[in-house]
C-alpha cells in the first residue's frame, strides 16, 4: 500500500511513539491527523511538522479517546478536511495502576471506541475506502508485567480485539486490515517515575528495573518502522508483531 494521497489518524500523537508514527507516515507521503489531549505539545509539534511537510499535510484535533462524542467529531472533521480515512493508529495509552479504571477506559475501551467510530467512515460496505488499522499493544499484551496487572489486562484485550476484528473484517468484506504491535520497553515519558505508577505493586519495582536493564530499551523510530511495515504490507492481517531491542518477530498463536 503506497502512502501518497492516503489519510491517517493517530491517537496519542503529541509525544513518544505516536509522534514517531506520525513522522514516519508523513515522511512516506501520507497526510496525518493528530489526536491528543495534550494540546500544547501537539500544537508545537504540528507547527514544526507543517514547516517540514507543508501546511496541508497535518491537522491537530484535541480529542480524548475516553469520549465517543469527541472521537466522532474528530473523524467527521478528518473526512470533511481530507475526504476520507485510510489508516487508523490506535496508540494512546497510559500506565497507572492507581487509576486502573481510567487505564481500562483509555487503553482498551479507547481502542474499541476509536475503531468502531472509524469503521463508519472506512468500511467499504458503508461507502468507505477500506484501509488498515494498527493498534499499539505491548509485550504485556502477550505475557504478564507483574507490577501492572490492569495494564497487562488492557493490552491482552487489545491483542484479542485486533485479531477478532481482523477475522470479522475479512469474513464480512469490510476491506480493512487489522494488526497490532507489541513493543518491549520504549524510551519515552512512559518509563519515567515508575514507582508512582505501580500502586499496590510498587514493592516489586526492582523486578521491573532488572527486566529493563536485561532487555534494554527501544527507540521510538524502531517502533514506528514496524507500524509502517504493517500499514504498507497488504499481506498482513490479524498479525501481532513483537518488537525487542534486538529485533522483531511475528507471534504464532494456537489455531482455533
Ligand atoms: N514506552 C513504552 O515502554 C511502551 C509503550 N507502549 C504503548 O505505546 C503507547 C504510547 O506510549 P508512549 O508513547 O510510550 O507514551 P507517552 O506517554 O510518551 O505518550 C502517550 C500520548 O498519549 C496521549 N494520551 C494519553 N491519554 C490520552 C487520551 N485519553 N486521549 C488521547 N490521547 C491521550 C498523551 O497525551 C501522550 O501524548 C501506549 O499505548 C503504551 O501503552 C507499549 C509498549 C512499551
Ligand atoms: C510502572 C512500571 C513502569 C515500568 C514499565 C514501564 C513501561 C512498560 C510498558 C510496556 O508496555 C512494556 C511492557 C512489557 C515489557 C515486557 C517484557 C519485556 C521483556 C522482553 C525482552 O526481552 O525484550
Amino acid at each position: 500500500m503506497a502512502l501518497s494521497g492516503k489519510t491517517a489518524v493517530v491517537t496519542g500523537a503529541a509525544m513518544g511513539i505516536g509522534q514517531a508514527i506520525t513522522e514516519k507516515l508523513l515522511h512516506n507521503g501520507a497526510k496525518v491527523v493528530l489526536l491528543d489531549v495534550n494540546e500544547s505539545a501537539a500544537k508545537t509539534l504540528v507547527e514544526n511538522l507543517s514547516k517540514q511537510y507543508g501546511q496541508d499535510r497535518t491537522l491537530f484535533l484535541s480529542c480524548n479517546v475516553e469520549s465517543e462524542e469527541q472521537l466522532k467529531a474528530a473523524f467527521e472533521k478528518t473526512v470533511d478536511t481530507f475526504g476520507g480515512i485510510d489508516i487508523l493508529c490506535n496508540n494512546a495509552g497510559i500506565l497507572n495502576e492507581n487509576e486502573w479504571e481510567k487505564s481500562v477506559s483509555i487503553n482498551l475501551l479507547g481502542v474499541i471506541r476509536g475503531t468502531y467510530v472509524a469503521l463508519q467512515h472506512m468500511n467499504k460496505l458503508s461507502g468507505g475506502r477500506g484501509g488498515v488499522v494498527v493498534n499499539t499493544a505491548s509485550m504485556a499484551g502477550l505475557g504478564p508485567l507483574i507490577t501492572c496487572p490492569v495494564y497487562t489486562a488492557t493490552k491482552h484485550g487489545v491483542v484479542g480485539f485486533t485479531r477478532a476484528m481482523a477475522g470479522a473484517s475479512a469474513a464480512s468484506g469490510y476491506g480493512i486490515r487489522f494488526n497490532v504491535i507489541c513493543p518491549s520497553f520504549v524510551q519515552t515519558e512512559f518509563l519515567s517515575d515508575p514507582n508512582s505508577k505501580m500502586g499496590q505493586f510498587s514493592h516489586l519495582a526492582d523486578v521491573i528495573e532488572q527486566m529493563i536493564s536485561k532487555a534494554g530499551t527501544l527507540n521510538v523510530s524502531d517502533v514506528a518502522e514496524s507500524v509502517l511495515e504493517m500499514v504498507t504490507d497488504e499481506t498482513k492481517n490479524g498479525e501481532a508483531l513483537m518488537i525487542f531491542s534486538k529485533g522483531k518477530h511475528y507471534v504464532t498463536f494456537p489455531s482455533m
